[in-house]
């Protein structure tokens, strides 16, 4: 399946399922939320985003809330969710469990 075709509610959803962390929110986007120690460390995370964002050319809605970091995902180009924004949040959890495990 193209990576850019609009997934339909029912994929979305079993997609989502396998993202630890991620929920639909609507027909057009999944949220996921990361906690860190300190906000510099929140900051630190903010730019790994934006290296993974740009590898895959498909960016992120970025929340920073102190310590929290909340993303949320739609592919523009398909008017909705895509295996783009599966991935992409893949790639988000695997970076953040690298980083947390750096923590300790
Ligand atoms: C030209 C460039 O490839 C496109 O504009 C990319 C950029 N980043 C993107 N990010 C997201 N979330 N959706 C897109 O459709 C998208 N398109």
């Amino acid at each position: 399946m193209a990576k850019l075709e609009k997934l339909t509610a029912e994929a979305a959803d079993a997609a989502v399922a396998a993202l630890e962390g991620w929920t639909r929110q609507d027909e057009k986007w999944i949220s996921g939320s990361y906690r860190f120690g300190s906000f510099p460390a929140a900051i630190a995370f903010v730019g790994q985003i934006a290296e993974i964002a740009e590898e895959l050319d498909h960016h992120p809605f970025i929340g920073i809330d102190y310590k929290k970091v909340t993303l949320r995902l739609t592919t523009w180009h398909a008017g909705g969710l895509t295996a783009l924004d599966m991935a992409s949040a893949q790639r988000y959890n695997e970076a953040y469990k690298a980083s947390i495990a750096g923590q300790r």
